[in-house]
């Protein structure tokens, strides 16, 4: 039987209870950041996932994707404005199948003195033929 580890499922009946579908979305909202470790099993590698949310770790299962908390930070529309100096043409990094992509400069909200560079997706009209996070 294969397993993963999952920090926040108290026991086995709630580890059992996650699809791989749950697993590979939390695998994918902490792609890249420091809240994911990987672990090494006997058969095969998980990525599993450390405390993204303490809210989470409350529920027994995700109810649905788009209703599921994460550590994603909301941006206004306003600040994504300004950060990327009103979508200007000079912050533009290039274009994709949802549309272009600029460079933009946000806060760093634990220490508002430091700035850090984040890609900007902006949904073009072809980008609402697709699903989108
Ligand atoms: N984080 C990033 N840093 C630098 N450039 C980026 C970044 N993200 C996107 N880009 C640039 O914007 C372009 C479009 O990116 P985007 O992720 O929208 O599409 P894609 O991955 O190229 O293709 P698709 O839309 O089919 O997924 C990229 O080809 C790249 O040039």
């Amino acid at each position: 039987m294969m397993c993963f580890q999952f920090p926040y499922c108290a026991d086995k009946d709630e580890q059992q209870s996650l699809s791989p579908t749950q697993v590979s979305t939390i695998q994918s909202l902490c792609s890249g950041s420091n809240d994911c470790n990987t672990a090494s099993g006997s058969e095969t590698k998980y990525q599993s996932v450390r405390d993204p949310t303490a809210k989470l770790r409350k529920s027994k299962y995700y109810p649905s994707f788009s209703r599921m908390p994460a550590n994603l930070r909301v941006f206004k529309f306003s600040e994504l404005k300004s950060a990327t100096k009103n979508f200007s043409l000079s912050a533009k990094l290039g274009e994709g199948g949802f549309g272009s992509v600029y460079v933009g400069t946000v806060k760093d909200l634990r220490d508002t003195n430091k700035d850090f560079k984040v890609a900007v997706k902006q949904l073009g009209k072809r980008g609402f033929q697709a699903s989108f996070m």
